[in-house]
């Protein structure tokens, strides 16, 4: 039997002063292009959670946050192709810069129940009411 290997992707919900979550658009030519997604990626092997966050936060964003200012929040599990992931979903409140579009499409600040208008990833969907909750 083929050892289970999920795809373990972190991401994040950084909230604002406004209780308003950023999203990022995937480019063009990428899976899910135009989707919006929250920040983060792929954890690379020998990297915690929390430091990968970290750095997909200043590769994607150019933004600094420290490991302890990431709450862990909710996960999502989900096929995806022939992988499955599982998506780990953090929060926060405090981060140093402000956040600009380095790799993704734009930006928008938005309240969890305007996501519902948005076009997410499948994974993300059930993580919309979650951070309703949770906010
Ligand atoms: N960052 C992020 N990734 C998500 C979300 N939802 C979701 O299904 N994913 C998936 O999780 C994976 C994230 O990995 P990634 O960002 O490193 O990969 P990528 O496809 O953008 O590009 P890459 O493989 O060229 O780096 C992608 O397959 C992405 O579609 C989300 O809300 N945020």
């Amino acid at each position: 039997m083929t050892p289970f290997s999920p795809l373990l992707v972190v991401a994040v919900a950084l909230v604002d002063a406004d209780g308003r979550v950023l999203l990022q658009q995937r480019p063009p030519g990428k899976a899910m292009a135009d989707l919006w997604e929250f920040p983060g990626g792929k954890v690379e092997p020998g990297e915690t959670p929390e430091a990968a966050l970290v750095r997909e936060l200043e590769e994607e964003l150019g933004i600094q946050a420290q490991a302890s200012c990431l709450a862990p929040a909710a996960f999502a599990s989900e096929a995806l192709g022939d992988r499955h992931l599982l998506l780990l979903l953090y929060v926060c409140r405090k981060w140093t810069g402000v956040p600009e579009a380095r790799h993704a499409t734009a930006l928008t600040w938005v309240r969890p129940a305007q996501m519902y208008a948005l076009d997410m990833p499948p994974a993300d969907l059930p993580l919309i009411g979650l951070l309703e909750a949770l906010l």
